[in-house]
């Protein structure tokens, strides 16, 4: 199993009471598949992916990536096992503009301490696409190609799981299209496992399954269904 969550919770404490953010969630991402996670905003999707990827600490409840249980590691480990077993990859890239695409794919690496193979980062250029721009800046990228590249960063280091938050969000139709065709090529041919929130029906049918997540709470969870059949799932989520 990639990631499995056991009854997770978060709560914080803000100067305006505590809020709950995640309420016993518990579920698993299995290796070589696609998720999505949606529901309404403020049900804790972010709050989920950040908990699952050792980003945040949960207030109760385990974490496991790849075997390793996140409550059993000191700092040190988990920084480690955040570099080199987590991909994330954000709405808004989060490109270093100065750095060529290259450079950007290798920053986690060298900032490790670590020296990356010329070779290996242009084969994770060419495996999202971008073979040809390794030495493009991201203002001379479109938004869907620095995207790829901050995919390839994430991928990088072969992580057990990608998490991408909203990773079309930023994107045009089109663009947005490209990129969720690389996520699912990225699961189908290379056994990548994804797990993706998004607030887009059309992202979501892309997944094998897609999880649905009210109040901090998984309520459902679909399969096999097309962009038209989670629109409904949703609406009926938000009217109920
Ligand atoms: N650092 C924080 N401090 C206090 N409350 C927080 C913090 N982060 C999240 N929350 C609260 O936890 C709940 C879940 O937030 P979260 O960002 O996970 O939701 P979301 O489903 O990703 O929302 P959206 O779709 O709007 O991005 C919300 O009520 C939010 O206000």
């Amino acid at each position: 199993m990639a990631v499995e969550l056991e009854d997770l919770t978060k709560t914080y404490d803000s100067g305006a009471g505590v809020v709950t953010a995640l309420d016993g969630v518990t579920t698993h991402f299995a290796e070589g598949t696609f998720t999505a996670v949606m529901g309404p905003s403020g049900s804790g999707k972010s709050t989920l992916l950040h908990c699952a990827a050792g980003l945040e600490s949960p207030s109760s409840g385990a974490v496991t990536i790849a075997g390793i249980r996140l409550s059993d590691l000191g700092e040190t480990a988990l920084t480690r096992l955040r570099r080199d077993r987590v991909g994330f990859v954000f709405q808004d890239f989060n490109l270093v503009s100065s750095l060529t695409a290259a450079q950007n794919v290798a920053l986690p690496i060298r900032l490790a301490g670590r020296r990356a193979d010329d070779a290996l980062v242009r084969a994770a250029l060419t495996e999202v696409g971008l073979g040809d721009r390794a030495g493009h800046r991201p203002r001379e990228l479109s938004g869907g190609q620095q995207q790829r590249v901050a995919i390839a960063r994430a991928l990088f280091t072969r992580p057990a799981v990608l998490f991408a938050d909203e990773p079309t969000g930023a994107l045009d139709n089109r663009t947005s299209h490209q990129v969720l065709e690389l996520l699912r090529g990225l699961v189908d041919r290379h056994g990548r496992t994804v797990v993706m929130v998004t607030h887009d029906p059309v992202a979501a049918a892309v997944a094998d399954r897609v999880v649905l997540l009210v109040d901090g709470r998984i309520t459902d969870e679909l399969t096999g269904v097309d962009a038209a059949g989670v629109a409904d799932r949703m609406t009926a989520l938000e009217r109920a």
